[in-house]
C-alpha cells in the first residue's frame, strides 16, 4: 500500500517546476541530473531540491544525479498526474479563448475537453478544436466526461455565478482568473490566479530598488 503524505504547498508549487525542466530533459534524451544542475537552471538551492525530493523516497544515487524518466515518474505520481484530469473553462473571452489555444501544449491527460459561454453568438464557435457549449450544457457535460477541475474566465461579477454552477455539477478543483473573492465549500479547492495583482506588487519591489539605488547615489 502506498503511504498518502501530506505535502506543503511550498512543494506542491516547486514540484510542477521540477517536472516542466526534467522533461525538456527528456525530450533532449538527458538520461541524469544532479540537484546542482537542476538548481542552477531552476534559480533554486541544490539543498532545497534535495530535501524536497528525498521527501518522496530515495531517488537520488550519490556522484550519479537523479534518473530524470525516473523522476519524472515519481513526480507525476506524486502530484496524481498519472490518472486523467478533466477540465473545463467557462468564459471564452479574450483570456479563455487564449488559455483554449494554450491547451496543445499541456500534456494529454491534463486538458480543456468543454468550453462554455453565456453569449449565443459565441456557442457553437470552435476554438482549437473545442466546441463552445451553452452553458446550459455544464453540469451534464461535467458528469459526462468526468470532469474535476473548472477554470473561470468571465467578468468578476459573473465569477461567483459560474463558480456556484460548477459546485453544483460536482467539480472539486476551480482556477479562478477573475479580480474576485470565491466562496466555496470546503471540499472544494479554489486557486485564484491575479495578473493585476502580481504586477501592483511587481511595481513596489522595483520602486523599492529605485529608491534604494536613489539613497546609494545619495551616500
Ligand atoms: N488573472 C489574470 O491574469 C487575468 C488577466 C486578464 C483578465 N483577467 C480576468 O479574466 C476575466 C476574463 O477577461 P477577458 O478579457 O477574457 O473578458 P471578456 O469580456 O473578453 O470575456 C468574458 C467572457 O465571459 C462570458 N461570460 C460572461 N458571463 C458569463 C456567465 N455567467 N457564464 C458564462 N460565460 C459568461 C462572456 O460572454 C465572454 O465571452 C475577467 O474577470 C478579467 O478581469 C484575468
Amino acid at each position: 500500500m502506498t503511504k498518502q503524505l501530506k505535502i506543503s504547498e511550498a512543494v506542491v508549487r516547486r514540484l510542477p517546476i521540477y517536472l516542466r525542466y526534467l522533461n525538456e530533459l527528456s525530450l533532449s534524451e538527458v538520461q541524469t541530473v544532479s540537484s546542482q544542475d537542476l538548481g542552477e537552471k531552476l534559480d533554486l538551492n541544490p539543498a532545497q531540491i534535495r530535501k524536497d525530493l528525498a521527501y518522496f523516497g530515495d531517488f537520488g544515487r550519490k556522484g550519479v544525479g537523479y534518473n530524470v524518466s525516473y523522476l519524472i515518474e515519481k513526480i507525476r505520481q506524486i502530484l496524481k498526474l498519472d490518472r486523467p484530469l478533466h477540465v473545463a473553462l467557462v468564459g471564452t473571452g479574450n483570456l479563455g479563448r487564449a488559455l483554449c489555444n494554450y491547451n496543445t501544449y499541456l500534456k494529454d491527460n491534463m486538458k480543456i475537453i468543454a468550453v462554455f459561454d453565456a453569449d449565443p453568438s459565441k456557442v457553437g464557435l470552435v476554438i482549437n478544436h473545442l466546441t463552445v457549449q451553452p452553458t446550459s450544457e455544464l453540469k451534464r457535460t461535467v458528469a459526462e466526461r468526468d470532469i474535476s477541475v473548472g477554470i473561470i474566465t468571465v467578468p468578476a461579477a459573473e465569477a461567483q455565478n459560474v463558480a456556484d454552477q460548477f459546485i453544483g455539477a460536482g467539480i472539486r478543483g476551480i482556477l479562478n482568473f477573475a479580480p474576485t473573492v470565491l466562496r466555496a465549500p470546503g471540499h472544494v479547492r479554489i486557486h485564484q490566479t491575479d495578473f493585476t495583482a502580481d504586477l501592483l506588487s511587481l511595481a513596489y519591489y522595483l520602486n523599492s530598488e529605485d529608491e534604494e539605488m536613489a539613497r546609494g547615489t545619495d551616500g
